[in-house]
């Protein structure tokens, strides 16, 4: 089978996106997602995005993790709008769906402000706080996190504190006022991604769930680029939740699956 694919990357984490409005690529097949996702067998990539038609919005974006684990992907999602934006399904604005439900956004260039859902827990612990922000995500403050061992703690975390089913772990350092260094362990890739869109928004709001910024704009530095995460806290729901930043395609081909 001959595959047409778009190589799209959001801040790093990077993505293999089909056009599936045809509902021609074969879901089911886990072994042929995880190979597309291979960085030597296959394209390479932190997931596989499917984009499709939908009844009730511009577009359905079907994401799937390198292991064909699925989940919501905020950086997925940013970049899923800007291919919509190259198919010519939208112009500047759209409202698709997703495994959480529908999510607005805007592009501009390169720029994509994507709205997450609302949060309305954020469970605290003496050593770190925890928040589903459309995945799973652990939110922990350590030191010198350039030389953190991400992999290794992460993994340790992933595995040993939630189990099976597992959690997105997300390393943090506060680098001024509402700015804060995130590096990131992900569910699904089982590494670490150079940026986790749900897991900067995660850190935001756990970050001023704890007092540690009183801005409602928070800037995030990942290895693989800049976020801003805006949001309003109304009772104990953050609400009108954005994650903003760029989305850009990097090539496209064929592949022989
Ligand atoms: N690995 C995550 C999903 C992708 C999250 C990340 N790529 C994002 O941008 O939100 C999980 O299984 O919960």
């Amino acid at each position: 089978m001959i595959l047409q694919f778009f190589k799209y990357q959001g801040t790093g984490n990077d993505f293999v996106f089909i056009d599936n409005r045809q509902q021609t690529f074969p879901k089911d097949n886990t072994e042929l997602i995880t190979k597309l996702c291979d960085r030597r067998f296959g394209i390479g990539g932190d997931g596989l995005i499917l984009l499709e038609n939908d009844s009730a919005s511009d577009f359905n974006m079907d994401y799937y993790n390198a292991d064909a684990s699925q989940s919501m992907c905020g950086n997925g999602g940013r970049c899923a709008v800007a291919f919509a934006k190259y198919l010519g399904i939208i112009e500047n604005e759209t409202t698709f769906n997703a495994i959480d439900g529908l999510h607005f956004a805007t592009i501009e260039g390169d720029i994509v402000n994507l709205k997450m859902n609302d949060v309305d827990e954020i469970r605290e612990k003496p050593l770190y706080s925890f928040l589903d922000t459309g995945s799973p995500h652990h939110v922990q403050l350590v030191e010198h996190l350039e030389k953190f061992n991400v992999q290794k703690e992460g993994a340790k975390l992933r595995y040993g504190l939630y189990g099976e089913s597992g959690s997105n772990i997300n390393f943090v350092e506060q680098s001024g006022n509402g700015a804060f260094n995130v590096r990131t362990y992900e569910r699904g890739v089982e590494d670490e991604t150079l940026s986790c869109g749900t897991g900067v928004t995660a850190v935001a709001l756990a970050m001023h769930k704890l007092g540690k910024t009183t801005s409602n704009s928070v800037r995030i530095n990942t290895p693989g680029g800049n976020l801003t995460i805006s949001f309003k806290l109304k009772g104990d729901t953050y609400t009108n939740i954005f994650l903003k930043g760029p989305a850009k395609q990097v090539y496209k081909g064929e592949v022989v699956c």
